[in-house]
């Protein structure tokens, strides 16, 4: 998709936000009395999906409970966009179902904050940070209308959550990648939403800015109850705050909680080269390229899904799948 066509979707995926939010505060409230709906987040079943004649994906056959925080991970052009927009209904699927928030998808647009790849390469970045998030809240209407006070709350309560107040009236030709990242981010959540999308949001960040956008995304998840989807490269910097991963694999979206994720041979074929996976004495793990081998050693497998869903069917606990290293 172009990048004209992400900002139009990205508005899209917001429009209808205004008038919701009054009902949104009242499904949220509801929401938080009586625990997580029965729903998940996202339900797959059978699901195929071909863009022009070429096939991406098939077989996907999964569901992801709500309140979780899940990577979708893979090589490039495995399709981790594609099922984002699958998702989100800008691509039907040519075989099964999804259901996303209980409803088939596209249904519930207007319950999930989007933050496409590469935000603000294509919007005028003249518009301060404010008035950007604001974008998040009537789309193309902006600067036609008056701001309500509670629209104006709205924004502040945004950019708080991202970490941005102090900078709502700077443009964002002034702000770094990281801060743009946030501003994305602010629009994103200026609707409420129950399931927040984002794709590659860490990429050109540097360290300290990933971890600062994870903080921002372990706030969300663990004091809010958001339900987040991470398309990421990197699993490292994400780990303390996943609980799963959705992997495309040989052509197959697959789903597992992140202890069975966590497996040095599964995401050896993922990556498609050797990788460990390590623990630290603290109980840290990470993930790394195995340094002992050379790249022409490199395996190339293929596997049917049932063969791929076996790297994680024996529920190993992920003690068992990481080598102990000490590091202090
Ligand atoms: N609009 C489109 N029309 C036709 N093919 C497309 C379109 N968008 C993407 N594709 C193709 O679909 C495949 C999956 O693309 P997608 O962007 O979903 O992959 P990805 O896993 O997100 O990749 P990356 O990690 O490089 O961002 C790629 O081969 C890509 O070339």
């Amino acid at each position: 998709m172009s990048e004209t066509e992400q900002h139009n979707v990205q508005q899209s995926v917001q429009q209808g936000a205004q008038e919701n939010l009054s009902a949104h505060h009242t499904r949220q409230h509801s929401t938080q009395q009586h625990g997580a709906q029965s729903s998940p987040s996202v339900r797959f079943t059978n699901a195929t999906v071909t863009r022009g004649h070429r096939v991406i994906w098939t077989d996907g056959n999964f569901s992801i409970p709500r309140g979780t925080v899940t990577a979708i991970v893979g090589t490039n052009g495995a399709g981790k966009t594609t099922l984002l927009d699958v998702e989100l209904d800008l691509l039907h699927l040519s075989n099964g179902s999804v259901e996303v928030l209980g409803l088939p998808a596209g249904k519930a647009n207007e319950k999930i904050g989007y933050v496409p790849q590469n935000y603000a390469s294509d919007i005028d970045s003249n518009i301060t940070a404010e008035q950007s998030v604001r974008l998040g809240l009537d789309g193309t209407r902006f600067g036609i209308h008056r701001m309500s006070d509670q629209q104006r709350d709205k924004i502040t309560q945004a950019l708080q959550l991202a970490g941005i107040e102090n900078h709502r009236k700077l443009r964002l030709s002034e702000m770094s990648g990281g801060m743009r990242q946030r501003v994305a981010i602010a629009q994103a959540l200026v609707s409420d939403p129950e399931l927040l999308l984002l794709d590659e949001p860490l990429a050109n960040l540097d360290i300290a800015g990933q971890r600062d956008l994870v903080d921002v995304l372990a706030h969300l998840a663990e004091d809010l109850g958001m339900t987040i989807q991470i398309v990421a490269h990197d699993l490292n910097v994400l780990l303390p705050i996943l609980t799963g991963a959705i992997y495309l694999l040989d052509g197959h979206p697959h789903y597992a909680p992140i202890g069975q994720m966590m497996d040095s041979e599964l995401l050896t074929h993922l990556y498609g080269t050797k990788v460990e996976v390590l623990k630290t004495v603290q109980g840290d793990m990470f993930v790394r390229p195995d340094p002992h081998v050379e790249p022409e050693n490199r395996p190339i497998h293929t596997h049917t899904p049932a063969e791929a869903a076996r790297f994680h069917s024996d529920n190993k606990p992920a003690d068992d799948n990481a080598r102990q290293m000490e590091v202090r």
